[in-house]
């Protein structure tokens, strides 16, 4: 730290503390960051082709394929797929790794620091690749890789969030982790796009090749993350106080004694001297016992942090999205009417890039929760529109064009909805929610129920629609169960999730600490939380200024 100034540590951040002018060194390190979201949807994104693929069936089914007529040999073209099960197990266990991934990950990001973790989990996914490359006609080597890879985007993806929550201009974070959940979804379009062009292909090289560009991806990352500076967040967790000021001048491109720096540092070493003092770190699992402390309804508990970060994830996963993304292929096969399924999952892809930019404003113009609760109103309507056509007209022994085309048109829209909203916005309520001492156990807690939603679905969707002996066959009517979901999505919204646009850290964590959930329609700041953050100056609460938005409360 040689040449770094040793930091004067004020007691009390100044309540109108004007924040370092947002340079453009501060985004790109962001959306530097965001690209970890690639690996979510990338590997989110390949199965689901993969699974359509001849090749890929004709390996594991011994059924041959036609490649002339483009028909299987000796067997109804509906009845050429995967068996359920394998399908299941082929697409669940990747989440069942990045479960305990974004688990361990929160102990590794506090230990070594947020950027090495990433890099760990950078190596752990080529592992997972390379098994994946290995398999043949294996199911258990390449299960055993999807397993593998799984641990490594468990790491990442938890992580990444926790890194870009804490380096994140408070004026841009909403926007700027949203732009986590577009790599996400660029992660998808790039994933069917591979897929696309290569899913008739005779030979492994259908598949191999979707699975070998994933080193890409961990290449650029790893290498990247050496070179960007670390969260001071945890720096200062660390009583690093003079490595802190040298990163946080970094990420916001301000001289290490300019006021801005040294405003920002006294309210972020305040605020989790403060929290620590009340979170007690006794022991290991005493830290993790912290994260479900307190009560649902006030005091200074983190238990509603944690049931608000993973209830978001929960509920996230609930509106049924990765339905979609994960047996959108194979479920317009089943349409009947479709010849090119791989185009129109292409098409959802697409929706599902071109809409999440949308939330980069509104997420910051309207806020966290109008976007959850308009979103989800969109989704159940679209969604029960899919459900009753589909379920009329849109059956493959009715082949009606015209019902499966109004069905592709609403799915469409639901994922505009979706991609505009819960997408991105689930990942922001995350990121903003826990305060620093358990911000990375929380944070990962949250991911890894985003995860096991994840896996729940792809365990059981191919039995909810799948058309042989033991499936369910619902077709179409699934979306009856997507859209009775949302409506659990809009109450949670509505009584869970308090605003927090335009706030610091610290200043959500004080308003976490203050808000109380109100019968006439979510949690709201009370009054002396408004009072101390828009009046009258209150020497003895650390980190607390004056957010725009409750000026007014
Ligand atoms: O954009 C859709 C994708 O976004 C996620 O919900 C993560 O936020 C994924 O599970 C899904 O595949």
């Amino acid at each position: 730290m040689v040449g770094v100034a040793v930091f004067p540590i004020a007691g009390t951040a100044d309540l109108s503390r004007v924040e370092a002018p947002v340079t453009l060194k501060a985004y790109l390190l962001c959306a530097f960051a965001a690209f970890g979201g690639i690996f979510f949807g990338y590997d989110t994104g390949w199965m689901s082709g993969v699974l359509g693929m001849p090749y890929f069936i004709t390996q594991y089914t011994g059924i041959q394929y036609d490649y002339e007529t483009g028909q299987p040999i000796g067997v109804d073209p509906t009845a050429f797929a995967l068996p359920s099960s394998t399908k299941s197990l082929m697409t669940s266990i990747l989440s069942c790794g990045t479960f305990f991934g974004a688990l361990i990950a929160g102990d590794v990001a506090d230990f070594l620091g947020r950027r090495p973790t990433i890099i760990i989990g950078c190596a752990v996914f080529c592992v997972g690749c390379i098994l994946e490359m290995a398999s043949t006609n294996q199911v258990a080597l390449f299960v055993m890789g999807r397993l593998v890879a799984g641990l490594g985007v468990g790491f990442i993806s938890a992580t990444i969030l926790l890194y870009m929550a804490e380096v994140a201009p408070r004026r841009f974070r909403g926007a700027l982790i949203a732009s986590y959940q577009f790599c996400v979804t660029l992660g998808i379009l790039l994933a069917n796009c591979v897929v696309y062009a290569t899913a008739n292909n005779n030979g492994t090289s259908s598949y191999r090749i979707p699975v070998g560009i994933q080193f890409l991806w961990a290449l650029i990352l790893g290498i990247g993350l050496f070179v960007l500076p670390e969260s001071p967040r945890f720096h200062v967790m660390k009583g690093k106080i003079n490595a802190a000021v040298r990163d946080l001048s970094l990420v916001r491109g301000q001289p290490i004694d300019s006021e801005y720096i040294k405003d920002e540092l006294a309210e972020i070493v305040a605020n989790h001297e403060y929290e620590m003092q009340i979170i007690p770190q006794t022991s290991y699992i005493g830290s993790w016992m912290a994260c479900f402390q307190g009560s649902l309804f006030k005091g200074n508990g983190n238990l509603r942090r944690t049931i608000l970060g993973a209830g978001m994830q929960m509920m996230q996963q609930l509106t049924g999205i990765n339905f979609i993304f994960y047996f959108g292929t194979t479920f317009f096969q089943q349409l009947g009417t479709i010849h090119n399924p791989f185009f129109i999952s292409l098409v959802t892809t697409l929706v599902n890039v071109v809409s999440t930019p949308v939330s980069f404003w509104a997420i910051e113009y309207l806020g966290r929760r109008p976007l959850l609760i308009w979103g989800a109103i969109g989704m159940i309507v679209t969604q029960l529109i899919v459900a009753v056509v589909g379920v009329t007209a849109g059956r493959a022994d009715v082949h009606d064009d015209n019902a499966v085309k109004t069905m592709i048109a609403f799915i469409c829209i639901y994922i505009f909805f979706f991609a505009s909203t819960w997408g991105p916005v689930g990942w922001v309520v995350v990121g903003e929610c826990f305060p620093l001492p358990i911000r990375s156990r929380g944070v990962g807690i949250s991911t890894a129920s985003n995860w096991f939603w994840n896996c729940i679905i792809a365990v059981i969707t191919p039995y909810m629609v799948g058309n042989e002996p033991g499936s369910a066959d619902l077709g179409p009517a699934v979306f009856f169960i997507w859209g009775s979901l949302c409506v659990l999505s809009l109450a949670f919204a509505y009584f869970l999730v308090p605003e927090m646009k335009g706030l610091t850290l610290e200043q959500i964590n004080v308003m976490m600490e203050e808000t109380t959930p109100r019968k006439s329609g979510g949690w709201r700041p009370t009054r002396t939380f408004a009072t101390q953050m828009g009046r009258v100056r209150d020497d003895s609460r650390p980190g607390t200024g004056k957010p725009e938005s409750l000026a007014t409360v």
